[in-house]
């Protein structure tokens, strides 16, 4: 008989669930999308219920289209959408739409949380509030909406609340505890003075597992609901950043992950809690017990990208599109583009600055606007690097992943900015082959996480800086730099003429 596990990777548009086998192999995966809604400009909302319904009908195509007998899948674990903020009552029922990770109404809790608690909320939660995390959402409920907030006794994160539906157990993991930043992370503990400061009681925070840590046994409610069997085992699982990194085999000092999907992230792997990066990157705890990473985020990596082909090039083929940026050249003939089409985290965490093309002449070709968003995307990125360089983080290989790996000219781009080697993955599965390796190795099939990367994981192609490409972009790079500071006051005008005018 073949065992295998599933990894549940919860995202925001769409949940997909793989099942892979003892060898790393993916047998059978099913996917289903869930909406999102925007009830207002900068809320963002889901209906946890679409999260728990989605991925059971993953699973239930699965066992059905593609014949994975329930019998066989020992065990469970998960890569999620991190932040969302799923409140809960007395009996775990769900008191209010979950407000997501992309969405910006805590302005004022943010503002709230910097003069209350200042440097020591850094030296606690080894990160700046920003609007997307999920301390801020619970004050602005507390604020905004006092009638439901009295009913709530606690919450959960967007794969925790599918966890417990799967097994009735109520907890969080490291990975994404981490990133509520109401976490000690170097002490791996609710923030007993966040508790207090913010009055808010000990008993509203869940108890907290391993990404490896055995949550329960599916229940006989969910395999009636499902068709799966009691005996399957569910496992923590990982915020999808950690399971992303685990998935990419970040898993040594010396590796970064540079992932292009809609949102860009570099990230680090940290073997311990003593760098200190000073809020400028988010410092969270990994999926492997005990050991953290760094990451700075793009908000609008590939989403730029996409949205420029959607605007301007509807109808050509998407890797078309990208290679025809060959015909400019490095620097994209005196073009530069800042990603910033809905705001910025690192390293200006600024929701209201704007994108912009600077440098636009009049023998400027549409290819070298599709060659500066290309540059551009990755010259912020750069600016993540920086702050590494700046910390005296040290490491040799960048593993490229996401969307934007499809790309054999955006890579080189990439080895070209960077200054270093990049590595792309042979068969790149993302943040769900990470979750299945999660119960893999909770299923005790693998020692650790590190020796499920040995038999899941396998590099590919390679791509070497071109010293005289690297040159060229140090120097548009210093003019791109400069490009936030002189932009951002007008793009702060041009919102606020936006949100004047809207209708
Ligand atoms: N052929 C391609 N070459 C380069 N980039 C691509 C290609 N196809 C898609 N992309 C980029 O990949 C991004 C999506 O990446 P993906 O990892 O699927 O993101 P997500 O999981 O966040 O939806 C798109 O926004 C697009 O910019
Ligand atoms: O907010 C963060 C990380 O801090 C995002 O990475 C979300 O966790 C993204 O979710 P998906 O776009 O992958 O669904």
């Amino acid at each position: 008989m073949t065992s295998v596990v599933l990894g549940v990777d919860l995202g925001t548009s769409a949940v997909k669930v793989s099942a892979v086998d003892r060898t790393g192999n993916i047998v059978a995966q099913q996917s289903f999308d869930y909406p999102l809604s925007y009830p207002k400009p900068g809320y963002a909302e889901q209906n946890p219920e679409d999260w728990v319904n989605g991925t059971t009908v993953a699973i239930v195509n699965l066992i059905l289209k593609d014949g994975i007998k329930p019998s066989e899948i020992d065990g469970i674990s998960f890569s999620g959408q991190m932040h969302g903020l799923v409140l809960l009552d007395a009996n775990n029922q769900v008191l209010r739409p979950a407000i997501l990770w992309n969405d910006t109404r805590t302005t004022a809790q943010v503002t709230e949380i910097n003069e209350t608690l200042g440097q020591e909320f850094i030296d606690i939660t080894r990160n700046r509030a920003l609007e997307g995390f999920t301390l801020p959402k619970i004050l602005w409920v507390k604020e905004n909406e006092p009638e439901i907030f009295k009913q709530a006794t606690t919450f959960v994160l967007p794969k925790d609340y599918v966890r417990y539906r799967m097994t009735g157990k109520l907890q969080m993991e490291y990975s994404d505890a981490a990133g509520t930043v109401a976490f000690d992370v170097a002490k791996k503990t609710w923030s007993k003075t966040i508790q207090e400061v913010f009055e808010l009681p000990a008993s509203f925070f869940p108890e907290v597992i391993e990404s490896i840590g055995y949550a329960g046994n599916i229940t006989e409610s969910y395999a009636t609901f499902s068709g799966l069997d009691t005996h399957t085992k569910v496992f923590g699982g990982a915020a999808d950043n950690a399971a992303g990194a685990v998935g990419a085999g970040i898993l040594e000092p010396n590796m970064v992950m540079s992932s292009i999907g809609t949102s860009g992230v570099v990230l680090k792997y940290e073997d311990n809690a003593n760098v200190d990066y000073k809020g400028d990157l988010h410092f969270f705890n990994h999926a492997i017990p005990n050991k953290f990473y760094s990451m700075g985020v793009t908000l609008a990596a590939g989403y730029s990208l996409s949205w420029f082909k959607n605007t301007f090039a509807k109808d050509e083929d998407f890797s078309d599109f990208v290679a025809s940026a060959e015909q400019s050249t490095v620097g994209a003939n005196g073009l530069i583009f800042t990603p910033y089409l809905v705001g910025e985290r690192t390293p200006h965490p600024d929701g209201d600055v704007r994108g912009a093309f600077l440098g636009v002449d009049g023998t400027h070709q549409k290819y070298d606007f599709v060659r500066s968003v290309l540059e551009g995307i990755i010259f912020s990125f750069r600016d993540i690097f920086d702050i590494y360089d700046r910390e005296g983080a040290d490491f040799d290989t960048v593993v490229a992943i996401g969307g934007g790996a499809k790309s054999p000219l955006w890579l080189q781009i990439q080895a070209d900015i960077f200054s270093k080697k990049v590595t792309t993955l042979r068969n790149e599965q993302g943040p769900g082959l990470g979750a299945a390796m999660l119960a893999a190795t909770g299923l005790g099939w693998f020692d650790t996480v590190q020796d499920a990367a040995k038999s899941f994981i396998s590099f590919g192609a390679t791509y070497e800086p071109i010293a005289d490409n690297v040159v060229k972009y140090q120097k548009v790079h210093a003019a791109y730099k400069k490009a936030y500071a002189a932009t951002a006051e007008i793009s702060h005008d041009l919102m606020n003429y936006r949100r004047e005018n809207a209708e």
